[in-house]
């Protein structure tokens, strides 16, 4: 399989380009009968999209979804479920001088080494563009967990460059455009971005996604680990650069006694584990972080070289996230759907007989 597939049993396949005609996916292994319509999709696109605020890309695109294949009569009939949303804002001439060089950060050098060729209108494949279809997919794995297993995958900004959260209010983050869910955090971050964008830099952030109900048992042991696979689809976002489950690096200045999640007839004590023991889910939440780095593309000149080798400086033109992370909480939460979504359906395969006497301590 290429690169451009996710998943064993629900599987996601995109293509297109930034500044291609259009951006696509194939969505295979959804269970028949679940109603969906292109509302259920867009009201995820919608938290994606850019151009929403002073404080991303001001690239202004609808990212209006349609459904292709796969949905009979308002339900999804089993077969591939084909979605396409049209580019329409692009802006190519503003990439013309970057044909022949290379961002430092960016995918230019690598695409090349790979490939001896590259789409370099707005970076082509490896623009962030490419993760509105992973939302759109993300939305199909998010309704099917929602309403057939009443599993909630949600995320927040957990840090902007200095500024990092102390409280989770989830009511607060569909009510600023940072995804953040303590108020008293927001006037400080609009101030940052402020100065920030008037310095032409750009800042790293920290995403947390977290899925609640889970059930106890999805997951394998050993190399398809739910943690692995959820390592694996949280660091296939374009400029994540770090993931953590549960206690994630900070474990390693934690004792046993501490880091231990005691049990009790009446549930776990405490969620350092981050929801999945030995690569299996244990019923509690589901908790990862992510980093994800600062935007590569600056206007702001720095040191290169051009496909020939010579030594150039190179100054980005376009329009671009001064804080990729700010857009990346919908797309983190579509990754954990996507690999839960999976595992659940792996997990129906093999094991739908198991008969067992175990009580599950996360549901009393
Ligand atoms: C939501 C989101 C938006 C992004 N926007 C931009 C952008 O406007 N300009 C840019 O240079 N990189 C942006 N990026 C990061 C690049 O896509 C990424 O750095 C590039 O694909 C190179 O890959 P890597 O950083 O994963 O190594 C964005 C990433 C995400 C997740
Ligand atoms: C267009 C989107 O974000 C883009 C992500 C991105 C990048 O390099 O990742 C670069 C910029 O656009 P372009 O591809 O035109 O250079 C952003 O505007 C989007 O997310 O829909």
């Amino acid at each position: 399989m290429s690169g451009n597939s996710f998943g064993k049993l629900f599987t996601v396949t995109t293509f297109g380009e930034s500044h291609g005609l259009a951006l696509g996916c194939i969505v295979d292994g959804c269970p028949p009968g679940l109603p969906l319509n292109e509302a259920d999709i867009q009201v995820e696109l919608d938290r994606r999209k850019p151009g929403q605020s002073r404080y991303t890309t001001q690239r202004r695109e609808a990212d209006a979804v349609k459904i292709l294949s796969g949905v009979f009569e308002g339900k999804t009939t089993g077969t591939p479920i084909g979605l396409l949303i049209e580019n329409t804002d692009q802006r190519s001439k503003d990439y013309a001088n970057i044909k022949d060089q290379f961002r430092p950060a960016h995918a230019d050098y690598t695409y090349m080494h790979k490939y001896g060729v590259r789409d370099y209108r707005g970076g082509g494949r490896s623009s962030a563009r490419e993760t509105a279809m992973r939302v759109a997919a993300g939305a199909i794995a998010k309704k099917y967990l929602r309403e057939v297993l009443g599993v909630q995958v949600r995320g927040y900004l957990s840090q902007l460059g200095p500024i990092a959260i102390e409280t989770v209010d989830w009511a607060q983050v569909p009510q600023n455009p940072f995804f953040c869910p303590d108020a008293s955090k927001v006037p400080e971050m609009e101030a940052y971005m402020q100065a920030l964008n008037k310095e032409g830099n750009s800042i790293g952030a920290k995403i947390t996604v977290v899925a609640n109900g889970v059930p106890p048992g999805l997951g394998e042991p050993v190399f398809d680990r739910l943690d692995a696979d959820l390592a694996h689809g949280l660091m296939s976002i374009n400029a994540v650069k770090g993931v953590e489950i549960g206690a994630g690096f900070s474990c390693v200045a934690q004792k046993g006694t501490e880091h231990r999640d005691e049990l009790t007839p009446d549930g776990f004590l405490s969620n350092h584990a981050g929801g999945i023991l030995g690569g299996i889910s244990s019923g509690q939440d589901i908790v990862a972080h992510l980093a994800l780095k600062p935007t590569s593309s600056l206007h702001l000149p720095g040191r290169s070289i051009d496909v020939h080798g010579n030594p150039i400086e190179v100054v980005t033109k376009g329009r671009h996230d001064p804080c990729v992370g700010i857009r990346a909480t919908p797309i983190a939460e579509a990754m954990m759907a996507i690999v839960l979504m999976d595992h659940l359906l792996r997990h129906r395969g093999q094991n739908a007989d198991v008969v067992h006497q175990i009580p599950d301590i996360t549901r009393r």
